[in-house]
């Protein structure tokens, strides 16, 4: 089950992520790098993690006009990530060209609502809909779309896995009971959020911080 957490390395220092991903590769599927790993350290620190030997998930949550994401992703060929995010508000044109763009070996799925947002944060941003309404919508756009799957909260993976029965969920907002919550507003357990439906759970700050990121993990692993 611990294959099924992907950690978040989020820190711009490369020597930093090595270190943590050096002590995980045991026990983690996967690492996932985002926006600030990425703007500091590019392709070449992508790479470098890559080395480790663990799935590489890259969290980049393009969201622009199509042809400038299908270049961006275009522009990705030498790294080839097993996941690849982008924005579904970027719309279905945005989302069929990254597709269409990306490496084969690549998974293209959609951040629907991000998990530090509630209905509140939606109504302040001109979003009528709740979370629960949106992911869905943004669900059925995606696969429209021709993408692999979506990003959501363990609250709405059920619902939308309904839609979209061979989808790829990726579920983070995950915490470990009576964890630190952080800036996350959408959260769930670890084990509740594989049962409603996740494929992969993201994990980050829980693991990474943690005195001992691979006893944190395997704690964790062991409540699945
Ligand atoms: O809706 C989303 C989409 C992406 N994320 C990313 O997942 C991790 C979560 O880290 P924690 O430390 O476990 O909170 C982080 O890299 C986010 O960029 C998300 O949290 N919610």
């Amino acid at each position: 089950m611990a294959g099924r957490i992907f950690v978040a390395i989020d820190t711009p220092d490369l020597a930093r992520a090595l270190a943590i991903g050096q002590k995980l590769r045991g026990h983690a599927g996967g690492l996932k790098l985002g926006l600030e790993f990425f703007c500091a350290n590019g392709a070449v620190g992508v790479r470098e993690m890559a080395g480790l030997g663990l799935p590489i998930f890259l969290d980049l949550k393009l969201h622009d006009i199509p042809n400038t994401v299908a270049s961006a992703v275009q522009a990705l060929h030498g790294i080839e990530p097993a996941v690849l995010t982008v924005h579904a508000a970027g719309g279905r044109a945005m989302m069929e060209d990254a597709k269409a763009a990306a490496s084969p070996g690549t998974k293209v799925v959609a951040v629907t609502v991000l998990t530090s947002l509630d209905g509140d944060d939606l109504d302040s941003i001109g979003v009528a809909a709740d979370p629960h309404e949106q992911v869905a919508r943004l669900t059925g756009l995606a696969r429209e779309a021709g993408l692999d799957g979506v990003v959501c909260s363990g609250f709405e993976v059920a619902a939308a896995r309904k839609l979209w029965k061979d989808g790829f969920f990726v579920v983070p907002g995950v915490r470990p009971a009576g964890g630190a919550i952080g800036d996350q507003k959408r959260v769930m357990t670890p084990r509740a959020a594989l049962d409603a439906g996740a494929s992969i759970l993201v994990i980050g700050r829980p693991i990474t911080k943690a005195e001992d990121p691979d006893a944190a993990l395997r704690a964790i692993a062991a409540t699945l």
